[in-house]
């Protein structure tokens, strides 16, 4: 790898501890629909892949995601999200000591999740990361999200960095595809959403604590 100049995080699973709120907004929608709550473990595999999929896969895991109700239940879930998105969010240990290092150490910083663009934000705002990050870029109506490697690529372009000398951190396995596609060398966290293994990942790019990554090794 290129000497690190800049780092992208992504946000639920990596960051933060996002799935009970997301658990909770959904179940609001599945008992509006007269459909079964479903537990955290089954709604954490669901998510990496936006809302959108989030949605359609709870509808069929609770007796079927009939095209004509995908639109109402997402709506509806994104009502019930943006009421209470943080109630039971947490940044994952030693989240924050890192971010602050790597602050200290003048590395520019952005975060490229497949939140939607707005939720993304405030949440941000709200569990005071966005002072850390130069952009932050959630999944906007009508473009691609991540494993297309162009979210990514466009973080990199506004923070004026390259793919080489970036690291992209995530938690999943679309974070994984997204920075191969997007050829920026990757850090999975895995404590958070891993939802399908990764056998090509080098166990040396892997990390289960925030206070003990260094992602600056070279300096
Ligand atoms: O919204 C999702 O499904 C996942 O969001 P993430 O990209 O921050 O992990
Ligand atoms: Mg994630």
């Amino acid at each position: 790898m290129a000497k690190l100049k800049q780092i992208i995080f992504d946000l639920d699973g990596t960051l933060i501890d996002s799935a009970p709120d997301l658990r909770a907004a959904m179940n609001v929608v599945l008992v509006e629909l007269g459909r079964q709550p479903l537990d955290l473990k089954t709604v954490i595999g669901f998510i990496g892949n936006g809302v959108e999929k989030l949605v359609a896969r709870s509808l069929a895991a609770t007796g079927g995601a009939e095209a004509q109700l995908h639109p109402r239940a997402l709506e509806l879930f994104l009502q019930a999200y943006a009421k209470d998105k943080t109630t039971l969010t947490r940044p994952f240990p030693g989240v924050f000591e890192c971010l602050d290092r790597l602050k200290e150490a003048g590395i520019p910083m952005g975060l490229c999740t497949n939140k939607p663009h707005g939720p993304a934000n405030e949440i941000c705002e709200v569990m005071g990361l966005d002072g850390y990050f130069g952009v932050i870029s959630g999944a906007l109506p009508d473009v691609p999200k991540k494993p297309d490697p162009a979210p990514l690529l466009a973080v990199i372009d506004a923070l004026g960095g390259d793919p080489a000398s970036t690291v992209y951190v995530g938690d999943s396995a679309v974070d994984y595809d997204t920075a191969r596609a997007a050829q920026v060398p990757f850090r999975l966290y895995t404590q958070g959403y891993l939802n399908r293994p990764l056998p090509d990942l080098d166990p040396a790019h892997r990390f289960d604590d925030w206070a003990q990554v260094d992602f600056i090794p070279e300096r």
